[in-house]
C-alpha cells in the first residue's frame, strides 16, 4: 500500500505552553500529522518548503532506508536542503512494524516544531506479543521562548560571550505545556488558549492501553510517569522487548518506547500524565497532561501535586533502568559472535579556537557544504577532508574523571569508512566537562541501522574484562541508546545498508557543536543517485 501526504512547512504563530512565538510548522500543526501505515507500506510525502528564507530537510528517525539512503532526510550528508519554494518528494519503504518519528534535520530546526510521529502497524495476520483495547501516541519534548536562531547564534560565541541554550521553559506532551503567564511580558502569554490546554487521555475503568512514547526534546532526558499506574514496557525503538514493569520511565531524546497499563484505579477521579527532567538539575516545571476516567468531567484536575519522578541526578536508578531491558524471547535475533572491528568514541567537550565545541576522539565535527553521498558517488574527493578519523583516543593515558587538561580539539569533516558487510563494535565512553564534577548523558542516534546493545558500565572501559561481559545472548536491538554520565555503552552493528550514514548526539545543541560522526559502507554498490537530491556546494545538477 501507498500513503500519500502533502505537507507544506511554514512559519506560524504558536502557543505551545500558552506563550506565542513562531514555530515551524507542518500544515500548520506542531508537532505535525501523525503517521499511520503498515510493515511494508510505502510512505510518499511530498514536502513543499515555504519558510521563504530558510532551509528545510526532513529525517524519518528510525526508518533504515534500506536501498534508498538519499531519502534518509539529512543536510550534509544525505541530500542538498531544500530550498525555500522547492517541492523535496520523500519516498521510502517502511522496513519494520514499531514506533517511530520524523523530524528537521537542518541547523536546529527540529527545536522550531518540525517534528512528528510514524505508527507503524504489524502486517494483518501477525500477532503481536501482547494484548490492548486500544492504542494512543504520546510525544513528549521541550520548549523554548527564545528562537532557533538566537540560540545556535549564542552556541557559536566566542570565549565568555558564549550563550547556552538554558534550561527549557516548559515540557510538552503531544505539543502542550503551561508557562506560568504571570511571568511574561503583558500581551504575550494567555493561559486560556486552546493550543496549551493539556493533552487529555481518556480511558474507560478495566480497559487495557498501549501508548507509544516518543521523545524529541532537544537537550533533557525526560521521565514519563502516569501517576498511580504502572507501566510494562513491551516495545523499544521499533523491537519487542522481555515485558517489564516501571512506575515509570526514563527516556533519552530519540528513543521510542510502547508501554502497556490498565485502566485500573479509582474511577472516579482524574490522575497526572506527567514529565520531569532528569540527568541534569532541573529549571523546568513538570510537564503535565491529564489520565481521564470517561466518568469524570473532562476538565476536573487531580487533588494531588504532580509526580516529581525520581532524583534528578540519581544515575543509578537510569542506569539500572538501562540494565533491565532485554530482547524479547520469541523475537531475539542474537548479534554476531565476534566483530571485525572496534571503534572507541571518547566524548569530550572541547575549546577550539576560542569556541565551545563537543569532540569524539578529539575531532568536532562539521558538515561539508556538499553533502558526502553524493560527494562519494560521483568522487568529488576534494569537497571533504580525506584523512581518516581516529578509531580510539588515548586509553591509557587520558582521565575521564576530571576536567580535560588540554580541551583543545581540531574541527574536520573526515568520515569513517566501514567495510560492506562487516561487523563493527562502538564503545561510546563518556568523560568530565569542562565543568568540574560534571559529566552529562547523551543519547546517541544511529542512521540507517539498528545495533545490539551488548553493555553499559560506569567509568572507563576496560578492553580486556569488559567485552567479557558484553550480553550476547538478548541483547536488544535500537538506534538510539544512552551513555551514561561518566560511562560507557558497547554496541555492535553490521555495515550492510548502502549509503552515508549520521551517528551524533541527538540533542540539538550538542549536534551543532560537532558531537557526531558519519559513516560509509558499500557506496559503490549504488545505483545512479536522484537528480532531486543535488543542486547545493559541487553537486550540480547532471554531475
Ligand atoms: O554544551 C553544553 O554547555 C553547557 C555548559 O557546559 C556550559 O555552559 C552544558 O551544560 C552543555 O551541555
Amino acid at each position: 500500500k501507498v500513503h500519500h501526504h502533502k505537507w507544506e512547512i511554514s512559519y506560524q504563530f504558536k502557543s505551545p505552553d500558552c506563550l506565542k512565538k513562531l514555530a515551524v510548522t507542518i500544515n500548520g500543526q506542531t508537532p505535525g500529522p501523525t503517521i499511520y501505515a503498515s510493515e511494508g507500506d510505502t510512505v510518499v510525502v511530498e514536502v513543499k518548503n515555504v519558510l521563504l528564507t530558510e532551509n528545510a530537510a526532513i529525517h524519518w528517525h528510525g526508518i533504515r532506508q534500506i536501498g534508498t539512503p538519499w531519502m534518509d532526510g539529512t543536510e550534509g550528508v544525505t541530500q542538498c536542503p531544500i530550498l525555500p519554494g522547492d517541492t523535496f518528494t520523500y519516498r521510502f519503504v517502511l522496513d519494520r512494524a514499531g514506533t517511530y518519528m520524523y523530524h528537521a534535520h537542518y541547523g536546529m530546526q527540529r527545536s522550531a516544531g518540525l517534528n512528528g510521529m510514524i505508527v507503524v502497524r504489524v502486517p494483518e495476520g501477525f500477532k503481536e506479543p501482547f494484548t490492548y483495547d486500544r492504542e494512543h501516541s504520546i510525544l513528549l519534548n521541550d520548549w523554548w521562548h527564545r528562537s532557533t536562531y538566537e540560540q545556535s547564534a549564542g552556541l557559536a560565541l566566542p570565549g565568555k560571550q558564549f550563550t547556552w541554550v538554558g534550561e527549557p521553559q516548559s515540557l510538552l506532551i503531544n505539543g502542550r505545556g503551561r508557562f506560568n503567564c504571570s511571568l511574561a511580558v503583558s500581551g504575550t502569554c494567555n493561559s486560556t488558549h486552546p493550543e496549551c490546554t493539556p493533552y487529555m487521555l481518556t480511558v474507560v475503568p478495566g480497559k487495557t492501553y498501549r501508548l507509544r512514547i516518543a521523545s524529541l526534546t532537544s537537550l533533557s532526558a525526560l521521565n514519563f510517569e502516569i501517576e498511580g499506574h504502572s507501566l510494562t514496557v513491551v516495545e523499544a525503538d521499533g523491537h519487542y522487548v522481555d515485558p517489564f514493569v516501571v512506575k515509570n520511565l526514563n527516556l533519552y531524546s530519540g528513543e521510542t518506547y510502547s508501554v502497556i497499563f490498565k485502566a485500573d484505579q479509582d474511577p472516579t477521579r482524574n490522575y497526572w500524565v506527567a514529565s520531569n527532567v532528569v540527568a541534569r538539575k532541573p529549571g523546568t516545571p513538570t510537564g503535565t497532561g491529564i489520565l481521564h476516567y470517561y466518568r469524570v468531567p473532562r476538565g476536573r484536575l487531580p487533588t494531588t501535586a504532580p509526580p516529581t519522578g525520581p532524583l534528578w541526578n540519581d544515575t543509578m536508578y537510569r542506569f539500572n533502568q538501562s540494565l533491565a531491558i532485554h530482547a524479547h524471547p520469541s523475537f531475539n535475533e542474537p548479534p554476531p559472535s565476534k566483530s571485525d572491528r572496534m571503534i572507541n568514541l571518547l566524548n569530550t567537550q572541547n575549546r577550539v579556537n576560542g569556541l565551545m565545541r563537543w569532540s569524539i576522539n578529539n575531532v568536532s565535527f562539521d558538515l561539508p557544504h556538499t553533502p558526502y553521498l553524493i560527494a562519494l558517488k560521483n568522487n568529488l574527493h576534494h569537497v571533504f577532508e580525506q584523512r581518516l578519523p581516529p578509531d580510539t583516543y588515548d586509553v591509557n593515558t587520558y582521565d575521564i574523571n576530571t576536567v580535560p587538561i588540554n580541551p583543545n580539539a581540531t574541527r574536520s569533516n573526515s568520515i569513517y569508512n566501514l567495510e560492506f558487510g562487516s561487523v563493527v563494535d562502538v564503545i561510546l565512553q563518556n568523560a568530565n566537562t569542562l565543568t568540574p564534577n560534571n559529566s552529562e548523558p547523551h543519547p546517541w542516534h544511529l542512521h540507517g541501522h539498528d545495533f545490539w546493545v551488548l553493555g553499559y558500565g560506569l567509568g572507563k572501559f576496560n578492553p580486556e574484562l569488559d567485552p567479557k561481559k558484553y550480553n550476547l545472548k538478548d541483547p536488544i536491538l535500537k538506534n538510539t541508546v544512552v551513555v551514561h554520565p561518566l560511562g560507557w555503552t558497547a554496541l555492535r552493528f553490521k555495515a550492510d545498508n548502502p549509503g552515508v550514514w549520521a551517528f551524533h548526539c541527538h540533542i540539538e545543541s550538542h549536534f551543532s557543536m560537532g558531537m557526531g560522526i558519519v559513516f560509509q559502507e558499500g557506496v559503490d554498490k549504488l545505483g545512479r543517485l536522484p537528480e532531486f537530491i543535488m543542486g547545493c556546494g559541487e553537486s550540480k545538477l547532471g554531475n
